[in-house]
């Protein structure tokens, strides 16, 4: 167990926080000492998130699309305002839908590079210039995905993961003078609520295929997130770190 107040005094931004992944990293941020702040699109799945985080420290939500700059640059004021600084941006807002990749439009492919590569760059970008390269501080987990091996049935999102994979090792570079630090996270198939929109027979059996026989859980993604950000990760940067139940080294990959 991490010590309660590993994350005490951070302010810490969850992208996606509102559901799945992100509001168990923002359960486990506010339940070690930070306070939180939930960003995505929907107010009423923030709403209902929020009435839950509350009871572990201090939160907020901001309604923003990570694909809209004018809504980031609102977000950054908002906070600079209220919060007055920003420790840790956590990228996980995206998503993507599954296809065979001949059978993707162009609005398809569109959508999911500007939500998971375009959204998390002006996200990045954006919190950097107005805190991070300020303060001369500041920490970036970008929630990624299990592309070691391509990402068959779904290439867009593979591409724009990827992107950020890279992304996230260039700026751990060029940033790193401002005392920034940039890592990725890449889950396997983790249960939650984001696989509520995969067909149920997409599925089944996928746990054969992962070595540990299992799916990971939203805790398990969020305890990754927490030593990344924190000060017991403080030589870590533009690191990629799997979390996949070892599904990345073996088995078939997916069918569609
Ligand atoms: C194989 C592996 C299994 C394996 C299953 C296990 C995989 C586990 C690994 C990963 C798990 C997760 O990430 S779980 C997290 C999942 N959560 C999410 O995906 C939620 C967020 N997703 C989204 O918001 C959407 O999917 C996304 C497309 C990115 C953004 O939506 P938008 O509102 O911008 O999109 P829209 O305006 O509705 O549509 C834009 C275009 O995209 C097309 N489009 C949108 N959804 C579509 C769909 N389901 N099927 C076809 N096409 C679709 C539309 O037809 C439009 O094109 P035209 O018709 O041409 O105009
Ligand atoms: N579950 C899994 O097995 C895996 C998940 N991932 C990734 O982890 C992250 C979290 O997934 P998970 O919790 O499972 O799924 P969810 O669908 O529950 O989470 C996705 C979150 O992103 C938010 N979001 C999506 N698009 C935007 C946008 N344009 N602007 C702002 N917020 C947005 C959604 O909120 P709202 O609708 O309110 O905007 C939602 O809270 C995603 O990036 C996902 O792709 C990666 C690998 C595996």
């Amino acid at each position: 167990m991490f010590s309660k107040e590993l994350l005490k005094d951070q302010t810490i931004l969850v992208t996606g926080g509102g559901s799945g992944i992100g509001k168990a990293i923002a359960k486990a941020c506010l339940q070690h000492g930070a306070q939180v702040i939930i960003a995505s699109r929907k107010e009423e799945k923030l709403q209902t998130a929020l009435e839950e985080l509350q009871t572990y420290g201090q939160c907020r939500y901001i309604v923003c699309d990570i694909r809209e700059p004018e809504m980031i640059s609102k977000l950054a004021t908002d906070i600079k305002e209220q919060e007055g600084k920003l420790d840790i941006l956590v990228n996980n807002a995206g998503g993507q839908f599954p296809s065979r990749a001949e059978d993707i439009s162009n609005n398809g492919w569109n959508a999911v590079i500007n939500n998971n590569l375009n959204g998390t760059w002006l996200m990045t970008q954006t919190l950097a210039k107005t805190f991070f390269i300020p303060q001369k501080q500041g920490n970036v987990v970008n929630i990624i995905a299990n592309i070691f091996r391509g990402f068959p049935g779904m290439v867009h999102t593979g591409a724009a993961r990827a992107g950020v994979e890279n992304m996230t090792k260039t700026l751990a570079v060029e940033w790193s003078p401002y005392n920034i630090r940039l890592n990725a996270v890449a889950p396997g198939i983790i249960k939650s609520t984001g696989l509520e929109q995969y067909p149920p027979e997409m599925l089944k059996g996928l746990s054969d295929n992962i070595p540990m026989k299992r799916l990971g859980t939203t805790e398990e993604v969020a305890n990754l997130c927490l030593f990344l950000g924190s000060p017991l990760a403080a030589y870590i940067t533009g690191e990629t770190i799997y979390i996949d139940g070892g599904q990345r080294l073996w088995g078939d990959v997916f069918k569609i």
